[in-house]
């Protein structure tokens, strides 16, 4: 596994764009017929993506995480960003449409991931999170997400947030997860920004074309930064930094949050003009 140790916001002047994304930037996450992790000391979130095509692919082995099994103190979010496929938990399989979020829950010995058409295949994206119990496992469809509607056509920050992991949808230890999709027309994404001081968070950009690129603001409010990401790009988001960005183009993206609560009003907003 890739690693990432997680910086201090005091170290963020001295660093050039190159060091800037080699800490907060995951790329190349999916490659057809493999399996990716990155493993995050930013609330020890493990981000991963799959691309199987004419072959399963599996994982469940705890080597990389020092234990036994990767699930035996960890859940995970599994969102299907491709094609239709299937996880298959310990003999349970799951089909999985666009858009639709499996929970695998603490105990898990073996995942299987499949596409249902190679040509199209599925694009399988995880993040996976220290657990305290088990839960079990849980397919939630897109029509089962707990929609949000924010913004506004002429702020051009228009767009609907859905829950999937989240206590009043499916219930995790201390997993939170959507996705995001912007209106037609709409550029910015948590406008007006926030920070969480009580939660990391991890952005997984998609549905965009390789020709657009999201500008993603981080930082402390006062020492903002840009990573211009691509299609399929993860940023980190820690507890210390705001989050945001504006496409040049369509895109969508995925949001998983750990950390002390699972509280998502537990923000602090931060006005658009203490921005620097
Ligand atoms: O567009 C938005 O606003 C979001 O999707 C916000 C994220 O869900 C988030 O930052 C949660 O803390
Ligand atoms: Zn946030």
């Amino acid at each position: 596994m890739r690693i990432l140790y997680g910086v201090s916001p005091h170290d963020i002047p001295s660093f050039d764009t190159k060091r800037l994304r080699a800490e907060f930037l995951i790329e190349k996450l999916f490659q057809p017929g493999q399996i990716e992790f990155a493993y995050t000391h930013v609330d020890r979130m493990v981000v991963g993506g799959a691309c199987p095509t004419d072959t399963p692919l599996s994982f469940g082995d705890g080597a990389d995480v020092g234990t036994p099994l990767f699930f035996t103190a960890r859940e995970m979010g599994i969102a299907n960003l491709g094609g239709s496929g299937t996880i298959t938990v310990d003999g349970q399989v799951y089909s999985l449409n666009n858009r639709d979020i499996l929970y695998v829950g603490r105990g898990a010995e073996n995942v299987v991931l499949t596409s249902t058409d190679a040509a199209n295949p599925a694009r399988f994206y995880m993040n996976s999170v220290p657990a305290g119990r088990d839960i079990p496992h849980r397919l939630i469809t897109q029509a089962e997400a707990k929609p949000l509607d924010l913004g506004e056509d002429a702020r051009a920050n228009k767009r609907r947030l859905r829950m999937y992991i989240h206590p009043e949808v499916a219930p995790s230890c201390l997993l939170l997860m959507g996705i995001t999709d912007l209106a037609p027309g709409s550029i910015w994404n948590t406008m007006p920004p926030h920070l969480h001081e009580r939660r990391m968070e991890a952005y997984c950009y998609f549905d965009m074309p390789d020709s657009e690129r999201v500008i993603h603001l981080m930082g402390r409010p006062d020492e903002t930064r840009s990573l211009i990401v691509a299609d399929s790009d993860v940023v980190l988001s820690p507890a210390w930094s705001i989050h945001m960005g504006a496409g040049t183009g369509p895109y969508a993206f995925v949001w998983g949050m750990t950390g002390e609560n699972q509280a998502y009003t537990d923000v602090s907003p931060v006005a658009i003009a203490e921005l620097k």
